[in-house]
């Protein structure tokens, strides 16, 4: 059975002589790679004490970097240790999206009381007209 490893192990190895990586849930424990890193040693201290996917990811390693990391792995990290981070949503599309689930979430109220205010408004004119005309 693979090594199971909290977030908080993880977290405590941040040195350059000591130092985990998190990618896709899987621990690393690349010390001794530190020098030998093509990116540079700086990169890699950047992303300890969290997850690193996305960093590594979005630099495109190529599938002889993946074959290398390999023989770092030293675990699994415990996915329940680890925080849920949020992720930025920009403004503009907060706004899309909340315009089509306002769509959906829609209480059937709502739109029965576009129909009835103005109803009453008219009922209210109407009696005040009667009530003048009587006068
Ligand atoms: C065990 C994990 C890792 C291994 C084995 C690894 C390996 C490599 C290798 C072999 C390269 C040369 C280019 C390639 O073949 O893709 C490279 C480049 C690079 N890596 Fe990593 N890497 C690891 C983790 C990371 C992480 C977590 C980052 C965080 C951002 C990172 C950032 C970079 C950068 C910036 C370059 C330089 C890209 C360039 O100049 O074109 N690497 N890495």
């Amino acid at each position: 059975m693979a090594n199971l490893i909290s977030f908080h192990d993880v977290c405590k190895h941040k040195c350059k002589n000591d130092c985990w990586i998190l990618i896709h849930g899987k621990v690393y424990d690349i010390s001794t790679f530190m020098d030998e890193h093509p990116g540079g040693d700086n990169v890699l201290l950047a992303v300890t004490g969290k997850d690193a996917s996305t960093d590594f990811e979005d630099v495109n390693h190529s599938d002889d970097a993946k074959e290398q990391m390999k023989k770092y792995c030293i675990g699994d990290v415990d996915q329940s240790t680890v925080p849920v981070t949020k992720k930025y949503i920009p403004p503009w599309e907060k706004k899309e999206k909340s315009t089509t689930t306002e769509t959906t979430k829609e209480e059937p109220g709502n739109k029965l009381l576009v129909y009835l205010i103005p109803l009453f408004i008219l009922g209210v004119a109407f009696a005040l007209r009667f009530y003048n005309n009587n006068k």
